[in-house]
């Protein structure tokens, strides 16, 4: 018997992730290839978007993908909303070139109040939320905070795009296949001061970091690389990354529907006090997914260096929710 149904909102639906986004997940590639969708689209209530959002949803038509059994276009997230089951969180300001993703914050805070209020109110119970809007994880935050009859474990922010972009400069400076990197771990904030860790790496059982055995190309390479991509692409385009950040949105969302196998993967989530991360602060952290579930990987090694880089992404996401604390 076919499957009923799942409701996903997905807000900037008419921007440049969303038009890498719905595509796919329309086509099955979030929720697996035997799961319809209805998608519940929201914009902001202006003329311009919500034509170009028409636009958008023609092609959709025009696809006639087999899994869309339908779509609604929305200027309000209370109606967006409503008896949803994933929300995507995209609709937010970019930042342009010589911005940190932090300088966002006061401008989209704002939106991610209203809309955790609106999830709060109108979805379902076990709505899952992904937010992608920068600064993503004090947005996932702050909408965490708006919605305090939700679960909090089901809101958490995307840290994809960076484990996705440290698993790519991984298997090239060590001449293996992305697919085969096992235990790599991205903490903190999804801003140049995360730490992709790859000391637990391995392919086969074999230690990447053994393979690769080249600190200086750790910290003056591979740290800055990873860290600065997003401004890097900035720079080159001229706009802010997009099918890459809705790849990874897919993949974040795609595990913790159907699982990981055992595969460690990075979700930004709500901080239960392990590895000294106050708790309820949203953080990337390694989890493996199983039955519509994450679970962090707990009792890791810390050495003096990672303490060093975890505690200065937290203490950079220790400013961003000061800057907030007034909205909250
Ligand atoms: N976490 C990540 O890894 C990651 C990666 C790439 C981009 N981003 C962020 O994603 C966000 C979107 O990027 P983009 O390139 O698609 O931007 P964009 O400007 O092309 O699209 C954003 C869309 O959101 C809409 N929007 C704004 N406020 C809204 C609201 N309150 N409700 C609904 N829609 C709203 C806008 O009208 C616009 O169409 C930015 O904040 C960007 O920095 C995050
Ligand atoms: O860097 C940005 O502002 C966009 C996004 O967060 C990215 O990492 O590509």
């Amino acid at each position: 018997m076919a499957k009923a149904p799942l409701n996903v909102a997905i807000t900037g639906a008419a921007g440049q992730i969303g038009y890498s986004l719905l595509f796919r997940i329309a086509n099955g590639d979030m929720l697996g290839k035997d799961q319809p969708v209805n998608l519940h689209l929201l914009e902001i209530p202006d003329e311009k978007a919500q034509n170009a959002l028409k636009g958008v949803m023609m092609e959709l038509d025009d696809c006639a993908f087999p899994l869309l059994n339908s779509m609604s276009a929305h200027g309000d997230a209370m109606t967006a909303f409503k008896d949803i089951d994933y929300a995507v969180l995209v609709g937010a300001r970019p930042r342009g070139p010589g911005m940190e993703r932090k300088d966002l914050l006061q401008a989209n805070a704002k939106i991610f109040t209203a809309q955790g209020k609106a999830l709060n109110a109108v979805a379902k119970r076990t709505v899952k939320t992904l937010v992608v809007g920068n600064p993503a994880n004090t947005n996932a935050y702050i909408a965490m905070k708006s919605a305090p009859d939700l679960p909090a474990k089901n809101f958490t922010a995307m840290l994809r795009l960076d484990h996705n972009r440290a698993l790519s400069q991984l298997a090239a400076k060590a001449n293996i296949a992305v697919a085969d990197i096992e235990k790599l771990v991205v903490w903190g904030n999804h801003s140049p001061t995360m730490y992709p860790d790859y000391r637990f790496a391995n392919v086969a059982g074999k230690s990447i970091k053994e393979m690769i055995n080249d600190e200086e190309w750790n910290k003056t390479v591979f740290l800055p690389t990873v860290g600065k991509r997003g401004g890097a692409i900035i720079e080159a385009r001229g706009l802010s990354s997009a099918a890459s950040a809705a790849n990874a949105a897919i993949d974040h969302i795609h595990d913790w529907h159907l699982g990981t196998n055992g595969k460690w993967v990075t979700m930004g989530i709500p901080s239960d006090g392990s590895y000294g991360i106050p708790e309820g602060i949203i953080y990337g952290v390694p989890v493996t997914c199983e039955n519509g579930e994450y679970q962090m990987i707990q009792g890791l090694e810390i050495d003096a260096y990672s303490r060093e880089r975890m505690d200065f992404t937290l203490n950079e996401l220790l400013e961003e929710k000061a800057g907030v604390q007034d909205l909250l």
